[in-house]
């Protein structure tokens, strides 16, 4: 691999490779992934996991969507594949640049305009404007602490029978080394103990790419 190659994907084994291999991208999936990894390095969601979001939303036939934490616009491009065809995405993030290249990720790929709604904010100012029990799903990525202390009324844009998705709790391996105390470990162990302590959910830990913590919520 050179210098000005994006790293893989996804893990490094055979089996991940596959699965990485399984869930082949769009070229304009290529082309966001490619922008997302010049403009920030943060870690975009991984094939598998973005093909996991897309089963997700297509069998809850998912007509409304929020990605918080857009970024380059990757996962919103799984996201809108699963969807039903007259679904809104609502996605933000706080950085303007990765929302530009979202946007330009959704016109490479010839999303409607009228399918995807970019916000620029953090979740604090934009959940507010939201609607509670409104969305089919809520899917996170990026750092944890930036929305931890917001996870009760991410939960609450959820509608019963709706999934939230949180994508990177297994990144460094450090979640489940009770003896890491970095500020982002921490923050994933009380967001993973919370939904799993919450009998309204029904949750899970796919080791898929960095990670996806689900949970449908039952009533
Ligand atoms: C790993 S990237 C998201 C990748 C994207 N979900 C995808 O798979 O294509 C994380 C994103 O979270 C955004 N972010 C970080 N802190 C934020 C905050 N407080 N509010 C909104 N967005 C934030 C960053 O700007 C970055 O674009």
């Amino acid at each position: 691999m050179s210098a000005d190659q994006p790293p893989p994907a996804g893990g490094t084994d055979q089996g991940a490779a596959y699965a990485d291999r399984f869930a082949a991208e769009s070229p304009e999936m290529v082309a966001a992934r490619r922008r997302a990894h010049f403009l920030s390095g943060a870690t975009p969601v991984e094939p598998p996991v973005g093909a996991t979001l897309a089963v997700l939303a297509a069998t809850s036939g998912a007509r409304s969507v929020v990605s918080i934490g857009s970024g380059g616009g990757l996962a919103a491009l799984w996201l809108l594949r699963g969807m039903r065809p007259d679904g809104v995405l609502t996605a933000l993030d706080a950085d303007p640049e990765q929302l530009r290249a979202a946007r330009s990720a959704l016109a490479e790929a010839k999303v409607p305009a009228s399918r995807a709604r970019l916000i620029f904010g953090t979740p604090g100012e934009v959940l507010p404007r939201l609607s509670p029990g409104g969305y089919d799903m809520v899917c996170c990525a990026g750092p944890p602490r930036e929305y931890s202390e917001h996870l009760a009324a991410l939960l609450g844009l959820v509608r019963i029978g709706g999934t939230l998705t949180c994508h990177g709790l297994l990144e460094g391996g450090r979640v489940a080394d009770r003896t890491a105390r970095d500020p982002q470990s921490v923050a994933w162990r009380e967001i993973a103990r919370t939904i799993r302590d919450d009998e309204t959910l029904l949750p899970a830990v796919l080791p898929i790419g960095t990670g996806l913590l689900v949970a449908t919520k039952r009533s």
